[in-house]
This record gives C-alpha cells, structure tokens and sequence, in this order.
C-alpha cells in the first residue's frame, strides 16, 4: 500500500460483520463493555466484535451522528442492541455521568476499554502550548478520567473489572509526534503502576499498542501524511481495526485472566523496523 491514499479508510460494517474471527459466538455473553470512540475506526470493530460475541456494549464519542449510525448498523447487521451517549472524555463531569449511566444502565460494568484518542503531526519544536495541552489532555488525561472513574466504581460496589487502553507503538519514540508519544507513554506507566496498585480489587490493567492501522481517522491527515504508512513495518502493510479487536478480546475474555500490567503490541513488526515520519521524511534521515 505504499504510496497510496484510498478515498476511503478502514473496514465497512458488513466487513465488521462477517469477518471470520478466532473467538467461539457465546464467549462473551452477558458481559458488559464500555467502549470510548466506538463510533469509528478500532472502536467501532471492536463494537462489531464484542456484539457479534453476545456481549452488551455502551459507546462513546463526541459526535452524536456517528454513534447513533453505528448503533443502526450493529442492529440491522447484527440483531443486537447497543447503547450509547454524546460526550468528551476531556470533560471530566461527562467522564463522571457517562460512567454513572453506564454503570445503572447495565448494573455493572466488566470492562473499560479506552480507546478514544488522536493528534496531529508536528516537529516537537513548534508545538504551542494549546496544541501540546490538546494532545496531553485527549490522550492522557481523558483515559486517566475514565480508568480513575471506573475504578473508584469497582472498588465501591466491592466488584472487580478489566481496563484495556489502546496507546500506540512507542517503544522507539514517535518523531513528528512527540505529545502523543508522551502522553501514550504515560497511559502505559499509569497501567504498569495500578495493575500492581489495584490488583487487589480485583482490577486487571492492560493496554494494546497499534502500528498503523487502516481506520477513518486517517482521512483526516493529508496524503502526504499517510501515504508512507503501508511501509513502516516490516510486513510492509498496514493493519486493520480487527487485529486490534481481536487483541482486546484476548486481553478481556478468561484468556487475559492472568495478564495484568502488559502491552500488546500489534503492529507487524514496527517495534523494530519502520518509522512513521507522519510529516514527511526529513532530508538528514532520507537515503
Ligand atoms: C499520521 C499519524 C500522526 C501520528 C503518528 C502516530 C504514529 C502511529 C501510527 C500512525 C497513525 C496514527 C493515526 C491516528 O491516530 S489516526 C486516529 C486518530 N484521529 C486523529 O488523530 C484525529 C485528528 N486529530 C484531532 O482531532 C486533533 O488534532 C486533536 C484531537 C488532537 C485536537 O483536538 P481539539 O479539538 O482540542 O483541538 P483543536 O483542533 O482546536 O486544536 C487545538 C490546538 O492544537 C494545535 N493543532 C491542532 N491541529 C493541528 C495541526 N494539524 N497542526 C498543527 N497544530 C495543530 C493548534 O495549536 C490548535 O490551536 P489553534 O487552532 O488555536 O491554533
Ligand atoms: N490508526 C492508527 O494507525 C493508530 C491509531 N492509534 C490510536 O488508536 C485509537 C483509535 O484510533 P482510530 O480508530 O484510528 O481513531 P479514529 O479517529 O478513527 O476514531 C476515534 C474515535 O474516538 C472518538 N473521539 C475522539 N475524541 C474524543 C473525545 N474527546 N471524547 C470521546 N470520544 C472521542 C471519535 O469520535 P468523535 O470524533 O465523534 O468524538 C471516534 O469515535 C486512537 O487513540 C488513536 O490515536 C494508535 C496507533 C495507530
């Protein structure tokens, strides 16, 4: 996919329907999911998903249009029901309502999945201070919102649950992106550090980490953003939305029982060959 910009990104929701997928149809019936940006892209797979596996699911996003097209789609394509509620995880009244919905709604909740996030590409030195707050406050402290929230519930009620976040892949840095790779790592030093502070509550923490993944929100870089993104791994192809679906299904079915704390990378392999350049390669690093 090198050099290539398709006038549209990701999977439709008949793919999401129909893709086969490892997991057995009743694995997750009854169990009761939160997504954050279920409304596109990963979030809305792992919707796909965890429907398709008999679980119950609230979802979340900004934009009212896109969550209420995707509960249609769920019920026409699949038959089942899913909730959902307008709100911005970086408003921490909304973090705070939605969770209580959530939580009536469903009399509980089992786990937490945060995925809703972004940035923009940008040499750190010209970052501005609202651009930098932006990222920091989406990406870090929104899914601090949600995590805090979740697990102030649990341990409230006497229950336990399961966090999973999807960071992204920063072992190496992530140049023209540096406010996402530093908020992202402090998603992965928030989990490292509750796995251990909340494990007994009954609480397991874990995140997934994508490469590039063909999604939506890619359409709304340029192309010579992402025109790179199908050659920064060493499989020299992008990923889609249910590769990373399938991952929090692993990491939140009784196979992740005994995970707590770990990053699941999925990302072909760009841990170690391939960098992103979301800006353009610069001409000190161009061979
Ligand atoms: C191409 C990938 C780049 C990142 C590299 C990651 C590498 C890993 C794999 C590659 C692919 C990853 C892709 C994705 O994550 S795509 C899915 C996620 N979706 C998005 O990223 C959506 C796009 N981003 C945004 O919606 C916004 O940037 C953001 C949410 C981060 C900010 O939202 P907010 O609405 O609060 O902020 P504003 O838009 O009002 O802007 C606030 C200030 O931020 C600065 N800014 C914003 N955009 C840009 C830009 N394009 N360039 C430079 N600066 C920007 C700016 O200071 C804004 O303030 P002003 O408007 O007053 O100037
Ligand atoms: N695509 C990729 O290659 C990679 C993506 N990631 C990260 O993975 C996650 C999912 O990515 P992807 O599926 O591509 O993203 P998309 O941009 O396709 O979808 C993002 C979702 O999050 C919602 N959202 C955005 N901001 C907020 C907010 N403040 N409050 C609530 N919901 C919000 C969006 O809905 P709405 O706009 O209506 O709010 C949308 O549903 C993101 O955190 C992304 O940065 C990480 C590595 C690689």
């Amino acid at each position: 996919m090198s050099d290539k910009h398709p006038a549209k990104w990701g999977l439709t929701p008949q793919e999401m329907a129909t893709l086969p997928t490892v997991f057995s149809p009743d694995l997750l019936s009854g169990q009761r999911f939160l997504v954050t940006g279920g409304s596109q892209g990963m979030g809305k797979a792992m919707v796909f998903l965890l429907a398709r596996l008999g679980a119950k699911v609230m979802i979340c996003g900004r934009t009212e249009e896109k969550l209420a097209r995707t509960k249609s789609e769920v019920k026409e394509l699949l038959g089942a029901d899913i909730s959902y509620r307008a709100m911005s995880i970086r408003d921490t009244d909304q973090v705070d309502a939605l969770l209580d919905a959530t939580f009536e709604e469903f009399g509980g909740l089992d786990t937490l999945v945060n995925n809703a996030g972004g940035q923009f590409p940008q040499d750190a030195i010209d970052f501005t201070r609202k651009g930098w707050a932006a990222v920091i406050d989406l990406n870090l402290n929104g899914t601090w919102w949600m995590m805090q929230g979740a697990a102030q519930r649990w341990r409230d009620r006497g229950e336990g649950g399961h966090i999973v976040s999807n960071v992204a892949h920063v072992e190496r840095g992530m140049p023209q992106a540096a406010h996402t790779c530093a908020a992202r790592a402090g998603v992965i030093y928030l989990t490292r550090t509750v796995a251990t502070e909340w494990a007994p509550l009954g609480i397991r923490v874990n995140c997934v980490a994508p490469g590039a993944i063909a999604t939506e929100g890619l359409s709304q870089y340029p192309p010579e953003a992402t025109r790179r993104l199908g050659n920064v791994n060493p499989m020299r192809r992008m990923g889609s939305g249910w590769d990373v679906a399938e991952g929090v299904v692993y990491l939140s079915a009784p196979s992740g029982n005994f995970i707590t704390g770990e990053i699941l990378t999925i990302d072909g392999g760009m841990r170690m060959w391939g960098t992103v350049w979301p800006a353009g390669v610069p001409e000190h690093f161009q061979v």
